[in-house]
């Protein structure tokens, strides 16, 4: 049994979280009712990963419409509701597309309802929010089965993989994106060993990536972000490094959690392959490069303590971004549910749309 990181219940139409906060610790599921708690849930990173908190912004969106619907018959209304909603809940990220792009198509389907009541807008919100649940799983076992076998044709034989972050059943429906290349290269015999790094400061691949790992039980071993250059150099065996995406550019630059950057300097340094995972739901063909990409800022909190332990001297000041931007030159592939793109000479995307 995968670990799921959102659950929504069609018949009773309940939607709950798992709250990663209290992860690896505690296994706790939060219900989240509207547009209000989405947006509470997704800021504080209760839910994170770019695939997770646009499915769970849409269908947050979706139940709040469903529920105002019972009391306004007007469709009009309605539909001015939802808007208003739809606007609100992609302020909680600004980095990940995924959640603005499903806002907008959820727009859209406003926009093309010629239903003629309030509920009948409602449900056709819900019925496009829950099918982003169900096509993200299979969107992931695409690309991880793209990836692993990209990742064969390149090397001779398993191979051992560094990742940061988290990419897995945490951050997405389930399966993962490039973690999801880690479980396609196990199911393969293809994974000799996973390095995870710890990921300074909200520690995704300390308290969630290392949960997956070893509950699915793969060969794997945490290392903290400082010692990604001394992996490389050490254990020849690390031919690639896979990592997530939270919005790639129409040139293949590509924004991901903060440490993602320094590990592509380092992986091309090393001759280790670089590789960005990503459902084609993350590409932002409207962004030609990525320096227009907004980097969230974090609170400073976030770095001066570990889950509410201060370990910074009190009075520091703080730079506390929570993405880089890798420049496309450093990238060698990305792999999406459609297919995978090479760098040659930099990166078509064109087909992906
Ligand atoms: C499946 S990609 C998830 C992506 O989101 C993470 O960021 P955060 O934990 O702050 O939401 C990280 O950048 C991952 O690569």
């Amino acid at each position: 049994m995968s670990l799921e990181a959102i659950k929504y219940d069609a018949q009773s139409q309940r939607l709950t979280i798992l709250d990663q906060l209290k992860l690896p610790h505690e296994s706790v599921y939060v219900e989240v009712k509207n547009a209000q708690d989405g947006h509470d849930v997704i800021k504080r990173m209760v839910v994170r990963g770019a695939p997770a908190i646009a499915i769970v912004g849409a269908l947050a969106v979706a139940l709040d419409v469903v529920e105002t619907a019972k009391a306004e018959p007007d469709a009009e209304k309605v539909k001015q509701y939802a808007t208003e909603r739809l606007k609100y809940i992609v302020t909680s990220r600004p980095t990940a597309v995924n959640l603005s792009r499903a806002a907008t198509d959820l727009l859209s389907v406003l926009a093309a309802s010629s239903a003629q009541s309030g509920a009948g807008v409602a449900n056709e919100l819900l019925e496009f929010a829950v099918k982003m649940l169900a096509d993200d799983v299979a969107d992931n076992k695409s690309i991880g089965s793209n990836g692993a076998e990209w990742i064969s044709k390149q090397t001779d034989g398993p191979v051992a993989a560094v990742t940061v972050c988290n990419t897995g059943s945490l951050a997405t429906a389930g399966y993962g994106t490039a973690l999801g290349i880690v479980r396609s290269l196990h199911s393969h015999n293809l994974l000799k060993h996973v390095y995870a790094l710890e990921t300074r400061p909200y520690n995704q691949g300390a308290r969630l990536t290392a949960y997956e790992l070893v509950h699915d039980k793969l060969p794997a071993t945490l290392v903290t972000d400082s010692m990604a250059a001394s992996l490389m150099a050490r254990f020849p065996d690390v031919k690639v490094a896979v990592v997530g995406a939270d919005r790639v550019a129409a040139n293949g630059d590509t924004a991901n959690k903060i440490g993602t950057y320094q590990l592509a300097v380092l992986a091309k340094f090393h001759g280790v392959k670089f590789i960005v995972a990503a459902p084609t739901t993350s590409i932002d063909f409207e962004m030609r490069s990525g320096a227009e990409i907004v980097i969230e800022e974090r609170p400073a909190e976030e770095l001066t303590s570990v889950q509410g332990v201060a370990v910074a001297a009190p009075g520091i000041g703080v730079w506390n971004p929570a993405f880089d931007v890798t420049p496309a030159n450093l990238i060698d592939a990305i792999v999406t549910e459609k297919g995978v793109v090479e760098n040659k000479n930099g990166f078509d995307l064109t087909f992906l749309k």
